[in-house]
């Protein structure tokens, strides 16, 4: 095979291409963050090198400048047709994977980067947490212990929510989860005002509709699944669990705050356990098979580094 040529996938709409050949593809997409910048960015949370903004997240940038400039001209040749000058309707991006496998930090990344183009500034960004029953509903339905699983979401509302976005609503509110209280903040809000882009986070964000009915996914220009082993995963959700730990569990308002006076190792039990009985069982039941819908699937390694992505062609 011709070195440089992206790899067909065997009977698979995706062409398969390693890292260089990716980061290759950045051609002259200019580099909108300086080191101090992406310092700003990343926080105490997330150790993200700059090789991996240049040679992984731009060029996903110019691919997804790309996309959003063809949709909206599919969208000019309706309104044309239609006889109509409405204002084009919001680019959505979905964005899955599993707990822990990195996607807010890729959320929040693309939300920087893609604001930095003149043709989309205007970028918001929602996580499909917000739409999760109340702890009060899942106990009463006795399903605290599914939190993640497709049935702990109001998937109507969150369906909602996005159509109105996508069909142009001046503003649109959802609820607010807050991950120390682990909970619905009673009465709290956030408000998205007709974006160029909408970025929709969450771990069921791929999950084909009922019968009958439209799914949120039905609404996404483009996708993104976030991949790796789930060893690594596991890892990296024990890492952030201790992580946690130090930090936010020991503020008096954590609904993890026991945990933070736990010796090491029981917090480290409690965390596999955590893990194996919730999010493995999610990861392998809801959101990987899912990840055959997504446009652009980006494959991780154990040091977080993008190893291969593949791109949907068709
Ligand atoms: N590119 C990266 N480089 C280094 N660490 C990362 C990277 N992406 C995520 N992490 C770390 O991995 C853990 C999980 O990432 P996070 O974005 O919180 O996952 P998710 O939103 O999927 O649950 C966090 O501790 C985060 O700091
Ligand atoms: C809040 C989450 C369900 C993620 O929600 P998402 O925004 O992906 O819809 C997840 O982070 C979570 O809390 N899972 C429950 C098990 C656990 O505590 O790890």
């Amino acid at each position: 095979m011709v070195t440089g040529v992206p790899a067909a996938v065997a009977a698979s709409p995706y062409v398969e291409l390693s890292r260089e050949q990716w980061r290759d593809l950045r051609k002259n997409t200019p580099l909108t963050l300086t080191e101090e910048e992406l310092e700003e960015l990343r926080g105490v949370e997330d150790p993200i090198d700059l090789a991996e903004v240049t040679d992984i997240y731009l060029p996903l940038t110019r691919l997804l400048n790309l996309h959003f400039t063809g949709a909206r001209q599919r969208g000019a040749a309706v309104s044309a047709f239609l006889g109509e000058r409405s204002a084009p309707p919001p680019y959505v991006l979905g964005l899955a994977g599993s707990v822990a496998v990195g996607k807010s930090t890729t959320a929040r990344l693309l939300h920087t980067l893609l604001a930095r183009w003149p043709e989309h500034p205007n970028v918001e960004l929602i996580t499909t947490d917000s739409f999760l029953y109340p702890n009060r509903v899942l106990a009463e339905r006795g399903i605290m212990d599914r939190k993640g699983f497709p049935e702990s979401y109001d998937r109507r509302a969150l369906v909602r929510f996005v159509a109105e976005v996508k069909a142009g609503a001046p503003e649109v509110t959802a609820p607010v989860y807050s991950h120390l209280e682990y909970d619905i903040v009673p009465g709290a809000t956030q408000t998205v005002r007709r974006p160029d882009i909408l970025i929709v986070e969450g771990l069921n964000v791929l999950q084909p509709a009922p019968p009958t009915s439209l799914a949120v996914c039905d609404y996404f220009d483009f996708s993104i699944y976030v991949d790796a082993r789930v060893e690594d995963i596991r890892h990296w959700y024990v890492e952030r669990f201790h992580k946690l730990r130090r930090t936010a569990f020991s503020d008096p308002k954590s609904y993890f705050r026991h945990i933070a006076e736990l010796p090491e190792d029981e917090a480290t039990r409690f965390a596999r356990e955590v893990w194996r009985e919730i999010n493995e069982r999610n990861l392998v039941e809801n959101i990987a098979p899912t990840r055959g819908r997504a446009g652009l699937v980006l494959h991780k390694g154990p040091d977080h580094s993008v190893q291969k992505v593949r791109l949907r062609r068709s």
